[in-house]
């Protein structure tokens, strides 16, 4: 029998390398456009789900715009927080798991160490609040859910800070970027990669472990350290200044230290990321070799 997986987010970094994944011959991927599956909407999700029997559901889809989120909380909330909330319940009623994507900014950054799954959230902003509340409707809408935290996604696809380095960087011999934030590059095909795991797992319901998981790129970087490598990768001689965030002033406030720990997925499901480095070749060989 056909498996049937709905991937929601399709257009986006993660939904694009999850649809390049490679999944056994009985899944079947449906992969909505946000026209016909706006997660948003009540009467979207529920037309949807009377008319497709799934196996279980990925929700990629969200408000991403750190800044714009500040002033555009509606939209934020409804991406992030209701559609989560929809989906967890439409799931649950269809007897589905689902596999739901968080972020790092759910910290607020004081923390020296990588966070664990169990250090307590206090988002500095209104995409990590949305998101925050996003977690807490997909726990209480479907026992049979797992939210997995990722953190400064990057890949060939879409918007992403690796992209605006390359643009930037194109066009400028020198750039200023801040120092003074450290996290977790993570590439979204590896993201993808740890989803399929966790989701034909869950599907299977065999010693499946479901709640909170952190998977990130292996290492830490700054913002600056990122934007460093990926012109070396690239062979650009771009310089790049090292700057404070009082010298980069942005709409919204992002968390100084948001390292994730992964040495839970690492024993639950026995996920062990590669270093981020390795994750920045291959996505800057693949920008270099094609357009994408
Ligand atoms: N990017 C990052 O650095 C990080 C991302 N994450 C999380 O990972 C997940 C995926 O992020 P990423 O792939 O980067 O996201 P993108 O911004 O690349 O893509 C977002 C996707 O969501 C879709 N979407 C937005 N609103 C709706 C809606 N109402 N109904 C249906 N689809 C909608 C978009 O569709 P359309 O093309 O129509 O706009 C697009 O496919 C998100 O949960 C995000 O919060 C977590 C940590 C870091
Ligand atoms: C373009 C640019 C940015 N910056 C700074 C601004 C900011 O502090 C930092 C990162 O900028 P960005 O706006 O690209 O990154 P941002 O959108 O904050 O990235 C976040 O996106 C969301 C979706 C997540 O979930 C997070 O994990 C994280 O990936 O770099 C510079 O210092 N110089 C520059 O030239
Ligand atoms: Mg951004």
């Amino acid at each position: 029998m056909t498996r049937r997986i709905l991937i929601t987010g399709g257009t986006g970094q993660i939904g694009i390398e999850l649809a390049r994944q490679g999944w056994p011959g009985d899944v079947d991927l449906l992969i909505p456009t946000r026209g016909e599956l706006d997660i948003g909407s009540a009467e979207s999700v529920a037309t949807w789900f009377a008319a497709h029997d799934v196996a279980a559901v990925i929700n990629c889809a969200a408000y991403t715009a750190v800044d714009m989120a500040e002033s555009e909380v509606e939209a934020a909330y409804r991406a992030n927080a209701t559609g989560p909330k929809l989906l967890a319940e439409a799931s649950a009623q269809a007897g589905v798991p689902i596999v739901h994507v968080s972020t790092d900014y759910v910290f607020d950054g004081a923390k020296h160490g990588a966070y664990s799954e169990s250090d307590p959230t206090a988002p500095l902003g209104v995409y990590g609040a949305s998101k925050l509340a996003g977690e807490r409707a997909v726990a209480a809408g479907n026992a049979r859910s797992l939210i997995l935290r990722t953190a400064w996604v990057v890949s060939a696809h879409r918007g992403n800070f690796l992209k605006t380095m390359l643009r930037a960087g194109a066009a400028n011999t020198k750039l200023r970027v801040v120092a003074d934030q450290i996290g977790c590059p993570t590439s979204a095909r590896d993201v993808a990669e740890a989803l399929r795991i966790v989701t034909l797992r869950m599907i299977e319901d065999v010693g499946t472990s479901a709640g909170l998981y952190h998977f990130v790129n292996a290492g830490e970087a700054s913002w600056h350290g990122l934007a460093t490598e990926i012109f070396a990768q690239a062979g650009m001689m771009v310089e790049v200044e090292a700057i404070t965030t009082a010298e980069w002033p942005t709409p919204a406030k992002r968390p100084a230290h948001s390292r994730l720990s992964t040495a839970k997925i690492a024993a639950d499901y026995g996920i062990r990321p590669r270093d981020w480095r390795a994750a920045v070749r291959d996505i800057v060989d693949e920008m270099m070799g094609a357009d994408t």
